[in-house]
Protein backbone atom coordinates (compact mmCIF):
# COMPACT_ATOMS: atom_id res chain seq x y z
CA UNK A 1 0.00 0.00 0.00
CA UNK A 2 2.61 2.38 0.99
CA UNK A 3 5.05 1.76 -2.27
CA UNK A 4 1.51 2.43 -4.38
CA UNK A 5 1.49 5.85 -1.97
CA UNK A 6 5.61 6.66 -3.15
CA UNK A 7 4.81 5.27 -6.58
CA UNK A 8 1.66 8.16 -6.55
CA UNK A 9 3.31 11.02 -5.06
CA UNK A 10 5.98 10.68 -7.30
CA UNK A 11 4.73 10.45 -10.88
CA UNK A 12 2.42 13.35 -9.48
CA UNK A 13 5.64 14.96 -9.10
CA UNK A 14 6.97 14.23 -12.33
CA UNK A 15 3.78 15.56 -13.93
CA UNK A 16 4.08 18.56 -11.86
CA UNK A 17 7.92 19.14 -13.01
CA UNK A 18 6.58 18.06 -16.38
CA UNK A 19 4.38 20.74 -16.51
CA UNK A 20 6.58 23.69 -14.87
CA UNK A 21 9.12 22.53 -18.01
CA UNK A 22 6.21 23.43 -20.21
CA UNK A 23 5.18 26.61 -18.65
CA UNK A 24 8.46 27.99 -19.00
CA UNK A 25 9.67 26.42 -22.57
CA UNK A 26 6.06 28.40 -23.64
CA UNK A 27 7.29 31.40 -21.81
CA UNK A 28 10.39 31.72 -23.23
CA UNK A 29 9.47 31.20 -26.95
CA UNK A 30 6.78 33.97 -26.58
CA UNK A 31 9.75 36.46 -25.05
CA UNK A 32 11.83 35.37 -27.75
CA UNK A 33 8.85 36.13 -30.47
CA UNK A 34 7.86 39.36 -28.85
CA UNK A 35 12.06 40.35 -28.92
CA UNK A 36 12.17 39.32 -32.82
CA UNK A 37 9.31 41.16 -33.51
CA UNK A 38 9.81 44.18 -32.08
CA UNK A 39 13.29 44.12 -33.26
CA UNK A 40 12.55 43.46 -36.87
CA UNK A 41 10.08 46.68 -36.53
CA UNK A 42 12.14 48.75 -35.08
CA UNK A 43 14.57 48.37 -38.27
CA UNK A 44 11.54 48.56 -40.34
CA UNK A 45 10.80 51.84 -38.76
CA UNK A 46 14.10 53.41 -38.91
CA UNK A 47 14.12 52.85 -42.68
CA UNK A 48 10.55 54.16 -43.44
CA UNK A 49 9.89 56.45 -40.55
CA UNK A 50 7.05 59.14 -40.69
CA UNK A 51 5.72 58.78 -43.88
CA UNK A 52 8.84 57.15 -45.30
CA UNK A 53 10.78 59.44 -46.26
CA UNK A 54 13.07 61.47 -43.94
CA UNK A 55 16.09 59.62 -42.32
CA UNK A 56 16.06 58.96 -38.71
CA UNK A 57 17.84 61.11 -36.44
CA UNK A 58 20.03 58.91 -34.37
CA UNK A 59 23.21 60.26 -34.77
CA UNK A 60 26.17 58.61 -37.14
CA UNK A 61 25.68 55.71 -38.63
CA UNK A 62 28.66 53.09 -39.07
CA UNK A 63 28.61 50.59 -41.69
CA UNK A 64 31.07 49.18 -43.02
CA UNK A 65 33.95 50.53 -41.69
CA UNK A 66 32.51 54.07 -42.62
CA UNK A 67 31.11 57.01 -40.26
CA UNK A 68 29.58 59.65 -41.76
CA UNK A 69 29.39 62.52 -40.09
CA UNK A 70 26.82 65.13 -40.97
CA UNK A 71 28.18 68.67 -40.51
CA UNK A 72 25.28 70.36 -39.81
CA UNK A 73 25.76 73.87 -38.21
CA UNK A 74 23.94 72.46 -34.58
CA UNK A 75 26.15 69.96 -34.70
CA UNK A 76 23.32 67.72 -35.13
CA UNK A 77 22.37 65.27 -37.86
CA UNK A 78 20.17 65.89 -40.88
CA UNK A 79 16.85 64.51 -41.24
CA UNK A 80 16.74 64.19 -44.74
CA UNK A 81 17.62 61.42 -47.40
CA UNK A 82 21.01 62.17 -49.40
CA UNK A 83 19.38 61.04 -52.80
CA UNK A 84 19.47 63.52 -55.22
CA UNK A 85 16.99 63.71 -58.51
CA UNK A 86 18.88 65.89 -61.18
CA UNK A 87 15.86 67.54 -62.01
CA UNK A 88 15.53 69.57 -58.54
CA UNK A 89 19.23 70.02 -58.84
CA UNK A 90 20.52 73.81 -58.65
CA UNK A 91 22.82 74.70 -60.81
CA UNK A 92 23.56 77.22 -63.79
CA UNK A 93 24.80 74.66 -66.85
CA UNK A 94 25.36 77.89 -68.43
CA UNK A 95 28.32 78.58 -65.80
CA UNK A 96 29.70 74.92 -65.22
CA UNK A 97 29.69 73.44 -68.41
CA UNK A 98 31.82 73.86 -71.09
CA UNK A 99 31.37 74.85 -74.89
CA UNK A 100 30.34 71.88 -76.84
CA UNK A 101 28.66 70.07 -73.72
CA UNK A 102 25.40 68.59 -75.54
CA UNK A 103 22.90 69.98 -72.96
CA UNK A 104 24.09 73.74 -73.56
CA UNK A 105 23.59 73.14 -77.29
CA UNK A 106 20.85 74.29 -79.67
CA UNK A 107 20.12 70.95 -79.96
CA UNK A 108 19.70 70.45 -75.90
CA UNK A 109 15.84 69.98 -76.35
CA UNK A 110 15.58 67.53 -79.09
CA UNK A 111 18.39 65.28 -77.47
CA UNK A 112 16.33 65.43 -73.98
CA UNK A 113 13.27 64.38 -75.90
CA UNK A 114 14.98 62.12 -78.17
CA UNK A 115 14.25 58.59 -79.38
CA UNK A 116 17.96 57.32 -80.15
CA UNK A 117 18.73 55.12 -82.57
CA UNK A 118 16.99 51.91 -81.42
CA UNK A 119 14.00 51.12 -78.99
CA UNK A 120 15.75 48.12 -77.95
CA UNK A 121 18.29 49.44 -74.98
CA UNK A 122 17.98 48.95 -71.14
CA UNK A 123 15.81 51.20 -70.41
CA UNK A 124 17.93 51.88 -66.97
CA UNK A 125 22.21 52.44 -66.75
CA UNK A 126 23.88 51.99 -63.26
CA UNK A 127 27.00 53.80 -64.37
CA UNK A 128 28.96 53.44 -60.85
CA UNK A 129 30.69 54.66 -58.99
CA UNK A 130 32.86 51.36 -58.82
CA UNK A 131 32.99 49.46 -55.28
CA UNK A 132 29.60 52.09 -54.44
CA UNK A 133 27.22 49.05 -53.83
CA UNK A 134 26.55 48.68 -58.37
CA UNK A 135 26.19 45.00 -58.21
CA UNK A 136 23.35 44.92 -54.88
CA UNK A 137 21.36 47.41 -56.26
CA UNK A 138 21.50 45.87 -59.79
CA UNK A 139 20.10 42.28 -57.83
CA UNK A 140 17.90 44.71 -55.94
CA UNK A 141 16.33 45.25 -59.36
CA UNK A 142 16.35 42.10 -60.84
CA UNK A 143 14.30 41.12 -58.14
CA UNK A 144 11.60 43.18 -59.12
CA UNK A 145 8.69 40.86 -60.93
CA UNK A 146 8.68 44.00 -63.57
CA UNK A 147 12.47 43.67 -64.22
CA UNK A 148 14.55 41.15 -65.72
CA UNK A 149 18.67 41.55 -65.06
CA UNK A 150 21.21 39.97 -67.30
CA UNK A 151 23.99 37.95 -66.70
CA UNK A 152 27.61 37.36 -67.81
CA UNK A 153 29.46 34.66 -67.30
CA UNK A 154 27.86 32.34 -65.65
CA UNK A 155 26.88 34.84 -63.21
CA UNK A 156 23.14 35.77 -62.50
CA UNK A 157 22.33 39.40 -63.00
CA UNK A 158 25.85 41.77 -62.83
CA UNK A 159 24.25 43.55 -66.23
CA UNK A 160 28.20 44.45 -66.89
CA UNK A 161 28.42 44.70 -70.77
CA UNK A 162 31.04 47.71 -70.90
CA UNK A 163 29.23 48.05 -74.39
CA UNK A 164 29.52 52.24 -74.21
CA UNK A 165 33.31 52.47 -72.64
CA UNK A 166 36.00 50.24 -73.28
CA UNK A 167 34.20 47.90 -75.53
CA UNK A 168 32.90 50.33 -77.69
CA UNK A 169 33.08 50.01 -81.50
CA UNK A 170 34.61 46.57 -81.03
CA UNK A 171 31.16 44.27 -80.53
CA UNK A 172 28.54 45.61 -82.29
CA UNK A 173 25.21 46.99 -81.10
CA UNK A 174 22.88 44.47 -82.20
CA UNK A 175 25.31 41.70 -79.88
CA UNK A 176 24.88 44.32 -77.31
CA UNK A 177 21.07 44.45 -77.85
CA UNK A 178 20.64 41.04 -77.83
CA UNK A 179 21.78 40.53 -74.45
CA UNK A 180 18.41 42.07 -72.65
CA UNK A 181 15.07 40.60 -72.62
CA UNK A 182 12.45 42.40 -75.21
CA UNK A 183 9.78 42.11 -73.19
CA UNK A 184 10.66 43.08 -69.64
CA UNK A 185 12.25 46.50 -68.06
CA UNK A 186 16.06 45.81 -68.25
CA UNK A 187 19.17 47.76 -67.07
CA UNK A 188 23.19 47.86 -67.73
CA UNK A 189 25.23 48.56 -64.20
CA UNK A 190 28.94 48.54 -66.25
CA UNK A 191 30.92 50.92 -63.86
CA UNK A 192 33.14 52.16 -66.61
CA UNK A 193 30.14 54.63 -67.91
CA UNK A 194 30.55 56.65 -65.32
CA UNK A 195 34.71 57.62 -66.20
CA UNK A 196 34.22 57.25 -70.14
CA UNK A 197 33.65 60.66 -70.92
CA UNK A 198 32.11 59.75 -73.71
CA UNK A 199 29.82 57.31 -72.52
CA UNK A 200 26.71 59.59 -72.27
CA UNK A 201 27.19 60.84 -75.30
CA UNK A 202 26.98 57.16 -76.79
CA UNK A 203 23.86 56.28 -74.68
CA UNK A 204 21.77 59.75 -75.67
CA UNK A 205 22.77 59.04 -79.34
CA UNK A 206 21.81 55.16 -79.21
CA UNK A 207 18.92 54.92 -76.48
CA UNK A 208 17.67 58.29 -76.54
CA UNK A 209 17.55 60.72 -73.45
CA UNK A 210 13.55 60.45 -73.06
CA UNK A 211 13.26 57.26 -71.22
CA UNK A 212 17.20 56.37 -70.47
CA UNK A 213 17.29 56.51 -66.82
CA UNK A 214 20.84 57.39 -65.19
CA UNK A 215 21.79 56.19 -61.52
CA UNK A 216 25.02 57.10 -60.25
CA UNK A 217 25.78 55.72 -56.74
CA UNK A 218 29.01 57.89 -54.77
CA UNK A 219 31.16 56.33 -52.00
CA UNK A 220 33.23 57.16 -49.48
CA UNK A 221 36.38 57.88 -51.55
CA UNK A 222 38.82 56.54 -49.43
CA UNK A 223 36.48 53.55 -48.42
CA UNK A 224 36.26 53.14 -52.32
CA UNK A 225 39.77 53.21 -52.60
CA UNK A 226 40.61 50.51 -50.02
CA UNK A 227 37.76 48.10 -52.01
CA UNK A 228 38.76 48.61 -55.46
CA UNK A 229 43.03 47.92 -54.55
CA UNK A 230 42.22 45.11 -52.29
CA UNK A 231 40.26 43.61 -55.29
CA UNK A 232 42.88 44.45 -57.60
CA UNK A 233 44.79 42.50 -54.82
CA UNK A 234 42.52 39.60 -54.56
CA UNK A 235 41.24 39.13 -58.29
CA UNK A 236 44.91 40.20 -60.01
CA UNK A 237 42.54 40.70 -62.94
CA UNK A 238 44.35 44.13 -62.94
CA UNK A 239 48.12 44.73 -62.99
CA UNK A 240 49.08 46.23 -59.82
CA UNK A 241 51.98 48.60 -59.07
CA UNK A 242 54.37 46.54 -57.66
CA UNK A 243 54.43 42.82 -56.64
CA UNK A 244 54.52 43.71 -52.70
CA UNK A 245 50.91 45.20 -53.61
CA UNK A 246 51.30 47.67 -50.99
CA UNK A 247 48.29 50.15 -50.91
CA UNK A 248 51.24 53.22 -49.97
CA UNK A 249 53.07 52.50 -53.01
CA UNK A 250 50.00 51.96 -55.23
CA UNK A 251 48.77 55.75 -53.68
CA UNK A 252 51.99 57.07 -54.41
CA UNK A 253 52.59 55.49 -57.87
CA UNK A 254 48.47 56.40 -58.98
CA UNK A 255 49.06 60.16 -57.72
CA UNK A 256 52.59 60.64 -60.00
CA UNK A 257 50.69 59.12 -63.01
CA UNK A 258 48.36 61.22 -62.91
CA UNK A 259 50.59 64.23 -62.03
CA UNK A 260 52.55 63.42 -64.83
CA UNK A 261 49.99 63.49 -67.10
CA UNK A 262 48.75 67.16 -66.00
CA UNK A 263 52.28 68.59 -65.85
CA UNK A 264 51.88 69.00 -62.36
CA UNK A 265 54.94 67.96 -60.29
CA UNK A 266 53.23 68.47 -56.43
CA UNK A 267 52.31 65.51 -54.78
CA UNK A 268 48.93 66.93 -54.48
CA UNK A 269 47.82 68.12 -57.70
CA UNK A 270 46.11 71.88 -57.02
CA UNK A 271 43.63 72.30 -59.55
CA UNK A 272 40.48 73.82 -59.64
CA UNK A 273 37.27 72.34 -59.15
CA UNK A 274 35.52 74.53 -62.17
CA UNK A 275 38.54 73.49 -64.62
CA UNK A 276 37.25 69.91 -63.84
CA UNK A 277 37.00 69.53 -67.38
CA UNK A 278 40.43 69.14 -67.84
CA UNK A 279 40.18 66.01 -66.06
CA UNK A 280 37.99 64.54 -68.37
CA UNK A 281 38.27 61.76 -70.69
CA UNK A 282 41.56 60.31 -68.88
CA UNK A 283 40.20 56.79 -68.99
CA UNK A 284 42.34 55.59 -71.08
CA UNK A 285 45.68 56.60 -70.14
CA UNK A 286 45.44 57.12 -66.89
CA UNK A 287 42.60 54.77 -65.10
CA UNK A 288 43.97 54.41 -61.81
CA UNK A 289 42.10 54.05 -58.43
CA UNK A 290 42.90 57.72 -57.47
CA UNK A 291 41.40 58.89 -60.80
CA UNK A 292 38.09 57.27 -59.89
CA UNK A 293 37.36 59.17 -56.76
CA UNK A 294 37.00 62.42 -58.57
CA UNK A 295 33.59 62.34 -58.65
CA UNK A 296 33.09 65.95 -59.18
CA UNK A 297 34.35 65.61 -62.81
CA UNK A 298 32.48 62.63 -63.99
CA UNK A 299 29.24 63.83 -62.43
CA UNK A 300 29.52 67.38 -64.23
CA UNK A 301 30.46 65.42 -67.63
CA UNK A 302 27.19 63.30 -67.25
CA UNK A 303 24.98 66.65 -66.12
CA UNK A 304 27.08 68.55 -69.28
CA UNK A 305 26.08 65.76 -71.37
CA UNK A 306 23.12 63.77 -70.75
CA UNK A 307 19.32 65.04 -69.77
CA UNK A 308 19.46 65.72 -65.83
CA UNK A 309 16.18 65.04 -65.41
CA UNK A 310 16.83 61.36 -65.92
CA UNK A 311 19.36 61.31 -63.91
CA UNK A 312 19.53 60.02 -59.57
CA UNK A 313 22.68 60.67 -57.53
CA UNK A 314 22.60 57.82 -54.49
CA UNK A 315 24.84 58.06 -51.34
CA UNK A 316 26.19 54.32 -51.19
CA UNK A 317 26.70 54.57 -47.50
CA UNK A 318 22.74 55.53 -47.31
CA UNK A 319 22.13 52.72 -49.41
CA UNK A 320 24.42 50.66 -47.15
CA UNK A 321 22.86 51.95 -43.91
CA UNK A 322 18.94 52.06 -45.49
CA UNK A 323 18.86 49.42 -48.50
CA UNK A 324 14.67 49.16 -48.42
CA UNK A 325 14.61 52.76 -48.36
CA UNK A 326 16.85 53.30 -51.21
CA UNK A 327 15.45 51.16 -53.58
CA UNK A 328 11.58 52.15 -52.76
CA UNK A 329 13.51 55.58 -54.02
CA UNK A 330 15.15 53.96 -56.83
CA UNK A 331 11.82 51.89 -58.48
CA UNK A 332 9.79 55.19 -58.44
CA UNK A 333 12.71 56.82 -60.61
CA UNK A 334 12.79 54.28 -63.08
CA UNK A 335 9.03 53.67 -62.77
CA UNK A 336 8.42 50.55 -61.34
CA UNK A 337 5.30 49.77 -59.69
CA UNK A 338 6.32 50.15 -55.70
CA UNK A 339 6.64 46.66 -53.63
CA UNK A 340 5.56 46.24 -49.95
CA UNK A 341 7.77 47.18 -47.00
CA UNK A 342 7.84 43.71 -46.29
CA UNK A 343 9.58 42.67 -49.97
CA UNK A 344 11.21 45.59 -49.92
CA UNK A 345 13.40 44.41 -46.87
CA UNK A 346 13.18 40.86 -47.69
CA UNK A 347 15.12 41.85 -51.18
CA UNK A 348 17.83 44.22 -49.42
CA UNK A 349 18.46 41.35 -46.92
CA UNK A 350 21.58 40.33 -48.67
CA UNK A 351 24.74 42.17 -49.84
CA UNK A 352 26.37 41.27 -53.26
CA UNK A 353 29.58 41.76 -54.26
CA UNK A 354 31.64 42.31 -50.65
CA UNK A 355 34.77 42.63 -50.87
CA UNK A 356 37.92 41.17 -48.86
CA UNK A 357 38.93 43.38 -45.84
CA UNK A 358 42.56 44.20 -45.48
CA UNK A 359 44.61 40.84 -44.86
CA UNK A 360 47.91 42.14 -44.48
CA UNK A 361 49.57 45.25 -42.78
CA UNK A 362 50.94 46.38 -46.45
CA UNK A 363 47.27 46.39 -47.09
CA UNK A 364 45.79 48.85 -44.40
CA UNK A 365 45.72 52.81 -45.63
CA UNK A 366 47.69 54.60 -42.93
CA UNK A 367 46.03 58.08 -41.78
CA UNK A 368 48.89 59.66 -43.36
CA UNK A 369 48.03 57.99 -46.78
CA UNK A 370 44.37 58.83 -45.96
CA UNK A 371 45.22 62.12 -45.31
CA UNK A 372 47.28 62.28 -48.51
CA UNK A 373 44.24 60.90 -50.48
CA UNK A 374 41.80 63.43 -49.40
CA UNK A 375 43.62 66.41 -49.66
CA UNK A 376 43.79 65.48 -53.41
CA UNK A 377 40.09 64.53 -53.36
CA UNK A 378 39.86 67.91 -51.18
CA UNK A 379 38.65 70.45 -53.51
CA UNK A 380 36.47 67.95 -55.60
CA UNK A 381 34.87 66.77 -52.46
CA UNK A 382 33.62 70.24 -51.55
CA UNK A 383 32.51 70.62 -55.15
CA UNK A 384 30.13 67.92 -55.46
CA UNK A 385 28.70 68.77 -51.55
CA UNK A 386 28.30 72.02 -52.89
CA UNK A 387 26.94 70.86 -55.89
CA UNK A 388 24.20 67.78 -54.70
CA UNK A 389 24.00 70.04 -51.11
CA UNK A 390 25.52 67.25 -49.33
CA UNK A 391 25.97 68.09 -45.30
CA UNK A 392 28.87 65.95 -45.49
CA UNK A 393 32.43 65.64 -43.93
CA UNK A 394 34.01 62.61 -45.75
CA UNK A 395 37.26 62.69 -43.46
N1 LIG B 1 23.85 46.65 -48.80
C1 LIG B 1 25.16 46.83 -48.60
N2 LIG B 1 25.65 47.11 -47.37
C2 LIG B 1 26.97 47.31 -47.19
N3 LIG B 1 27.90 47.26 -48.18
C3 LIG B 1 27.47 46.97 -49.41
C4 LIG B 1 26.09 46.75 -49.69
N4 LIG B 1 25.99 46.49 -51.00
C5 LIG B 1 27.22 46.55 -51.52
N5 LIG B 1 28.12 46.84 -50.57
C6 LIG B 1 29.57 47.00 -50.76
O1 LIG B 1 29.82 47.61 -52.04
C7 LIG B 1 31.06 47.13 -52.56
C8 LIG B 1 30.87 46.49 -53.92
O2 LIG B 1 30.49 47.50 -54.82
P1 LIG B 1 30.18 47.20 -56.35
O3 LIG B 1 29.25 46.06 -56.45
O4 LIG B 1 29.75 48.47 -56.97
O5 LIG B 1 31.60 46.77 -56.91
S1 LIG B 1 32.00 46.59 -58.45
O6 LIG B 1 32.49 47.87 -58.93
O7 LIG B 1 30.85 46.13 -59.20
O8 LIG B 1 33.09 45.58 -58.43
C9 LIG B 1 31.58 46.12 -51.54
O9 LIG B 1 32.42 46.85 -50.64
P2 LIG B 1 33.71 46.23 -49.92
O10 LIG B 1 33.20 45.03 -49.16
O11 LIG B 1 34.23 47.33 -49.04
O12 LIG B 1 34.66 45.84 -51.00
C10 LIG B 1 30.29 45.67 -50.85
O13 LIG B 1 30.51 45.11 -49.58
Amino acid sequence: MSTVYVRDINSRMARRRLFLITLSLFAAIMIITTFTFYLHDDKLNSQFNDEGSSLKNEGPYKTHGTVLQYATTKGHFTDETLTRYGANLKLNLRHRCPEGSLMMSAKANSYRHGKGKTSKCPKVFIIGTKKGGTTSLYQYLSMHPDFRGIGTNNTKWVGETFYFAQRYGKISLNSYLNLFPKKKMSGDASVDNLLHCKAPFRILKTCGGRDTKVIILLRHPVQRYVSNFMMRVVGRAYKLHSNSSSIHDQLLHDIKLLNKHLGASDKVYPHRASEWNKLLCLFECCQNILYEGLYYVFVMNWLCNFPKENILIINSEEMFWRPAFILKQVLDFVGLKPLSTDSLYEITSHVYNKGVKPFLPQHHMSSDDQELLLSYYSIFNDAIFDLLDWKLNWS
